[in-house]
């Protein structure tokens, strides 16, 4: 799949967009859009006249009616192409997509029993067995056992991922194959609306709907068309008046050259490029209006394990309090991390065989296992003997000794925050009434996060770490990162909590989660950027989802849609800066058609009045496809403050926009006037 994005302009796509362009002259498609609508009617009326000269009296100006004509079907092919083009890879991309799309065979499970259906007849809550080399049916959770699966059907990743039950990586896509070990699978999706058909949908733009912004423009551009259609209409009356007789041919032409047709052929090529090249970035955006809101985007809520570091945060020392012996501590971590499946506490059993130690596990023989969670940031046993065994953040473990009327050693503050002060997490370990010691965990702030901050503040945009640890740690790893703000302890509804107060100031939010308990934050921040690896519930409240389950990449999503708002704000100046150029080209020449005396009025230096017209509107046509390429690619984007991007751009894009058409109309002009 990776392979097949890469390949942007391959033959077979360009060969799709060229048919659709003939496609889309149908005037029923063409309707949607209608600076070119307009344009439509124009060349229809030209071809009226075409083909019943008699009718017209317009038997004398077929050459140059014809060449009118076959220049303004050019115009909307041209404008058609961009789209088709935009359109083609995500076509291609569905077409692979749907073939990976296969029905498969699914093991349900009815009673006790494995009964053979087919994947089509899977309902919500059904129940699927999957085992090695076989098809994952639909999407679903793990419910019982853990699996690699091999996810490069939708992900285009080789490397297998591994999917068990509870916790964050339980979710399964339909369409990818687990190459080994079994699992059973709760259903979680009716057949339809899995996330390869969502995926499908998206990637072909099917429903694909106006954004806000989009629809903002188009009533600028409709706008300016009707005044201009207006202003045409009204003179060819008025020149009458004075003798002067303008052709309607010529009248066309005019209107065409005045109104937006640049933007309003390449518009929607713009938004659909924008969205692939979130697409190619292996970000699911779910639509448009997403990826623009990431480019208006004032403030990054990010969570530090995993974001902003590596997120492998290992145990990699036992720090004993008091007078405790270090062997205590280490046993005492170690059960409290027996059944500790989070990456923390396994890493707690790794350190302790490193350093030589045995687990007593007879000791936990009846014990209840007390399961990590982010409210109570703290794991570990209820042991079968009574005793009780936790590790956990450090202020929670010290507020469970107080309430288990116990002690708190002098050295546990000094001891915690010289890790804390490290960036390290101090994780404390206590039985019963006692606090043994602490459990150094490491983890490092990811390389180039700095720069990544710097940037984010340039382009205007606060950040804020939310993070579980303390505030210590916090601190210290939000100075090495370089984020605007902290929040520490944050539990899940804190996180919210931080997205609605900015919110309320009118910023616009985003973030990045993969908990189920990330949901709620995610549904309520305006970007809510889901992992792929994460829960069915986080994937469905966000907006995008990150197929390779990197949450930095926020970061860059946000700078693609501000890439994506700058190109369509760059070309909108650059074509209605042509049309005022366009001006002078063809309303000077249009007086000189009737009063040749007005060849002062010929600023340009123009062959004549009608190669002057004709090269203005070949210039009309051809300016389309020569701004394809950067209509696709998106004009570049450096960060910068707003204020200063916007008038670096109407320099560029407004003053180029002037003097390009000059120019290109000039040399059209040399070239016309040879056979006219
Ligand atoms: N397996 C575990 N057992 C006990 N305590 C843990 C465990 N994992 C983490 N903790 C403690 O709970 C705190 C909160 O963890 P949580 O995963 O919610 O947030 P975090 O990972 O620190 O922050 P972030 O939101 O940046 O990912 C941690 O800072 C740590 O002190
Ligand atoms: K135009
Ligand atoms: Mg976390």
């Amino acid at each position: 799949m990776k392979e097949q994005r890469k390949r942007m302009l391959d033959r077979s796509i360009l060969k799709h967009a060229v048919k659709d362009s003939f496609i889309k002259l149908n005037p029923m498609i063409m309707m949607k859009n209608p600076v070119m609508f307009v344009v439509e009617i124009g060349t229809l009326v030209v071809l009226l006249m075409l083909l019943f000269p008699g009718y017209f009296g317009t038997g004398k100006e077929m050459g140059f009616n014809l060449a009118v004509f076959v220049i303004l079907l050019f115009t909307l092919l041209f404008a058609n192409f961009a789209e088709a083009l935009a359109e083609g890879r995500g076509k291609a991309q569905a077409a692979s997509l749907k073939k990976s799309k296969q029905d498969t065979k699914a093991n349900k499970l009815v009673g006790n029993n494995i009964q053979v259906v087919n994947s089509t007849e899977l309902r919500k809550g059904d129940i699927v067995v999957v085992s090695q080399g076989e098809m994952i049916p639909g999407d679903g959770e793990v419910i019982e056992g853990l699996a690699s699966v091999d996810e490069s059907a939708i992900t285009g990743e080789s490397a297998p991922v591994i999917k068990e039950s509870g916790g964050d990586f339980c979710s399964v896509t339909g369409g990818t194959r687990v190459v080994s070990d079994r699992v059973k699978v709760r259903i979680t999706t009716e057949p339809g609306e899995t996330f390869i058909d969502k995926m499908i949908s998206l990637v072909e733009g099917a429903k694909r709907q106006k954004t806000p912004n989009e629809i903002a423009l188009n009533t600028l551009l409709i706008s300016l068309t009707i005044i201009f259609l207006i202003v045409v209409v009204t003179l060819a009356p008025i020149a009458r008046h004075f003798n002067i007789d303008l052709p309607v041919p010529v009248l066309i032409s005019l209107l065409v050259c005045l109104i937006p047709t640049t933007i309003g052929g390449l518009l929607s090529a713009i938004g659909i490029a924008g969205m692939d090249r979130v697409t190619q970035f292996n970000v699911l955006a779910m639509s448009g209006k997403a990826v623009e809101a990431s480019g208006d985007i004032n403030t990054m809520i990010l969570d530090k394990t995993g974001t902003i570091t590596f997120g492998n945060r290992m145990a990699s020392e036992f720090v004993p309090v008091g007078n405790v012996e270090k062997a205590e501590l280490v046993k005492w971590a170690a059960m409290s991390s027996i059944k500790d499946e989070t990456p923390e506490g396994r890493s707690v059993l790794e350190l302790m065989r490193k350093q030589e130690y045995t687990l007593e596990e007879t000791l936990a023989t009846g014990g209840t296992f007390i399961e990590f969670k982010a409210e109570t940031r703290m794991s570990g046993m209820d042991l079968a003997d009574g005793r009780k065994v936790r590790k956990g953040a450090v202020d929670s473990v010290r507020q469970w000794i107080i309430s288990q009327k116990g002690h708190v050693p002098a050295d546990l503050e000094e001891k915690a925050n010289q890790v804390a002060s490290e960036g390290g997490t101090p994780l404390a370990v206590a039985l019963d009434d006692q606090i043994y010691g602490i459990i150094y965990l490491k983890d490092t702030v990811k390389p180039g996060m700095k720069e990544r901050f710097d940037q984010l503040r340039e382009m205007g945009i606060r950040t804020i770490m939310c993070t579980g640890d303390n505030p210590l740690t916090a601190a210290t790893i939000a100075r090495e990162a370089g984020v605007d703000d902290f929040v520490a302890e944050s539990k899940p509804e804190d996180k919210i909590a931080v997205i609605r107060r900015e919110q309320e100031q009118g910023k616009l939010v985003a973030m990045t989660g993969d908990g189920t308990n990330d949901a709620p934050a995610l549904a309520q921040a305006d970007v809510g950027l889901a992992m792929n690896s994460g829960t069915v519930a986080a994937k469905e409240a966000a907006n995008m989802v990150d197929l390779d389950s990197d949450p930095s990449k926020i970061i860059e999503v946000v700078a693609i849609g501000k890439q994506l708002l700058m190109t369509r704000g760059a070309l909108t100046t650059f074509s209605i800066a042509n049309d005022v150029a366009k001006y002078f080209a063809i309303i000077p020449a249009m007086f000189m058609l009737a009063i040749p005396q007005m060849g002062a009025l010929n600023v340009m230096g123009l062959g004549s009045p009608l190669s002057a017209i004709l090269s203005a509107l070949i210039f009309n046509a051809v300016i389309i496809p020569l701004l394809i390429p950067l209509a696709m690619r998106g004009v570049k984007y450096k960060p910068m403050s707003s204020d200063r991007l916007l008038g670096r751009n109407l320099l560029i894009y407004g003053l180029g926009g002037m003097v390009v058409p000059f120019v290109g109309i000039k040399a059209i002009d040399l070239l016309v006037h040879l056979w006219i």
